[in-house]
């Protein structure tokens, strides 16, 4: 099937600065892809390439088949919402939503009704006679969804579109979002983000993007749970990354003793590779475990407690950070406590591309 947006070898130069490496990446019909990476790291750049807001230094755009790299961004026919809402201060929230669709000479009957369509759509039918100014950023943010939306895009561009919110209101726009997207089922989305909650809650495959590269793709669940790259596993859930010796296939030493692996790519007998555990997979106990932990610190979290711990190996302390519900029981910082890792953590290339 054709793809709905296909970047095909985009690279972008800002003069010496490279903001974005070729790259090739496809996004299928209905589809939510999350573009996740650290600031800096290229996804806006890549975002804008498809926009039309900047022009590619080499490679191909194309929207359904068709390649749109020389055509401006009005004429692309996407949806578009950036960080900081953008809207019209001196309009009102429905001449906002109405302005690309009155820029496309739209007949006034069909403004009309598109208009209020999408405000219902975004939960904002009550505030369209309101001004920019006499709505809270929440409300800000879903008035530019719905003039994105008004145009009826068949690709939806999100840049940061929760970021300039505070934490209780991007919980909120996540689930907005979400019931939006169940609304919206041949819409595709992209959707720039650096929080990797956001990507997890939003995203059906995630794009792992780091110095202006595409580090792996794959569907969400997967990355999390079995990422390839040290960097995605460091990226998205903070994983620990214990070095392990690979004894055989699904196989690992780790002081001395063997775990059960989950094998990822093609690791090697002798190899060096690391096996990526979750904080809240380390279990910690008083007394003695399978091994043993110095406690460096103890830090409550509201949900639980963030333990930073020594894991003792033999050799240098490799430090692994866990998170326990109750810390009742474990002793004092600077005390050792047993530590246990689960069987069937996902393995991770060591200095690798990623
Ligand atoms: N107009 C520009 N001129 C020169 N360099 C730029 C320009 N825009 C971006 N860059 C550089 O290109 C690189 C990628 O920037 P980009 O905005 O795509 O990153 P990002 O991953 O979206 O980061 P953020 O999350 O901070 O927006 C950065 O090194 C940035 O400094």
């Amino acid at each position: 099937m054709t793809a709905a947006v296909e970047f095909r070898g985009v690279s972008v130069h800002y003069g010496q600065t490279c903001a974005l490496a070729p790259l090739d990446l496809s996004v299928a019909r209905g589809e939510t892809l999350a573009l996740l990476g650290p600031s800096g790291s290229g996804k806006s750049t890549a975002l804008k390439a498809l926009a039309g807001f900047v022009r590619p230094s080499a490679g191909r755009v194309l929207l359904e088949g068709r390649d749109v790299t020389d055509v401006p961004p009005h004429l692309r026919g996407l949806g578009v919402v950036v960080q900081s809402y953008a809207l019209f201060p001196h309009m009102r929230v429905d001449d906002n939503v109405a302005f690309g669709l009155k820029a496309r000479k739209t007949p006034r009957a069909e403004i009309a009704a598109r208009v209020s369509e999408v405000l219902n759509l975004v939960g904002m039918g009550d505030y369209a006679r309101r001004f920019p100014r006499e709505l809270s950023g929440g409300q800000q943010q879903r008035v530019a969804i719905a003039r994105a939306l008004a145009i009826r895009p068949d690709v939806l561009l999100l840049d940061e579109p929760l970021s300039a919110l505070d934490a209780t209101l991007r919980e909120d726009m996540i689930a907005e979002l979400l019931r939006l997207r169940a609304e919206l089922p041949d819409t595709t989305l992209i959707y720039v983000t650096h929080d990797q909650s956001e990507a997890l809650a939003l995203a059906d495959r995630i794009a792992v993007m780091r110095d202006a590269r595409l580090v792996e793709t794959g569907p969400s669940e997967q990355l999390y749970h079995r990422p390839s790259t040290e960097f995605t596993a460091a990226f998205l859930g903070a994983s620990n990354l214990i070095p392990v010796e690979v004894i055989r296939a699904g196989t690992v030493r780790l002081g001395g003793r063997e775990l059960a692996a989950e094998p990822m790519g093609e690791f090697g007998a002798g190899q060096a590779v690391a096996l990526g555990v979750r904080p809240h997979r380390v279990g910690v106990h008083p007394g003695t475990g399978a091994y043993t932990a110095r406690l460096r610190g103890v830090q409550w979290r509201g949900s639980g407690f963030r333990l930073d711990l020594d894991l003792e190996l033999g050799g240098e302390p490799c430090p692994v950070r866990a998170e326990v519900p109750s810390v009742d029981g474990l002793p004092a910082v600077g005390e050792t406590v047993g530590v246990s890792i689960p069987d069937g953590c996902p393995l991770v290339a060591v200095g690798g591309t990623g």
